[in-house]
């Protein structure tokens, strides 16, 4: 099949799917379904590892370790990387956040710190008004009510009520180190309710 047809195909089968809101679709053998729980497209996470073990082998595509918790009203998410890192303070966060998301992700490398919050609910509004899919936090989120509310996908580690330092010292678009897992700028990310990957490579679009 040449690609304009599968394109015309796969987005035939999504808009079916987005119809019946239940059987969904394939593509690159994964299946995408919309889910009345986040909302929107929904991927397995489980299924990309089991159709792309190779990769996993080569370390292409790499696990990170279960130590995050969900917030935000999509479950599940994906899209390329945008990486962070900073130390107790939040003012590149923002910056990063105040421009245009694309469906992008925010990996945020706060070096696991669990002594203040690095994203509240007004980052999550404005993450979300810009076009961000979602946040993964290496560290700590505050005002989890209003984020629970915010249409994106975070993962933390947990809540602190206090907020960070804003000093603006940090990094953005280096390689990070979180979960056990390397994670680079412009990598991709998918997160459902099983865990969170990254990948050198894009599994869902065409
Ligand atoms: O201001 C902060 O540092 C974090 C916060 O509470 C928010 O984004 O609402
Ligand atoms: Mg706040």
């Amino acid at each position: 099949m040449d690609k304009t047809r599968l394109k015309s195909v796969v987005r035939h089968r999504q808009l079916r799917a987005s119809r019946m809101r239940s059987s969904g679709y394939v593509t690159r053998g994964i299946h995408i379904w919309v889910s009345h729980k986040c909302n929107m497209a929904c991927l397995a996470t489980a299924e990309i590892c089991d159709t792309n073990a190779r990769h996993v082998e080569s370390g292409d595509l790499r696990v990170l370790q279960p130590v995050f918790q969900i917030y935000g009203q999509r479950r599940a998410f994906w899209g390329p990387i945008v990486t962070v890192k900073v130390f107790e303070d939040n003012v590149l966060v923002r910056e990063v956040l105040e421009t245009k998301g694309e469906g992008r992700v925010v990996v945020i490398d706060g070096g696991g710190s669990l002594r203040c919050a690095l994203v509240g609910g007004n980052l999550g509004q404005l993450a979300h008004s810009m076009g961000w899919n979602g946040i993964v936090v290496n560290g700590c989120i505050r005002d989890v009510d209003e984020i629970n509310g915010c249409d994106i996908g975070v993962r933390a580690l947990a809540s602190h009520p206090l907020k960070s330092n804003k000093k603006g010292t940090g990094d953005k678009h280096v390689s990070v180190y979180v979960a056990g897992t390397l994670i680079r700028d412009g990598e991709w990310l998918y997160a459902d309710d099983d865990g969170i990957l990254v990948s050198k490579f894009d599994y869902l679009s065409l």
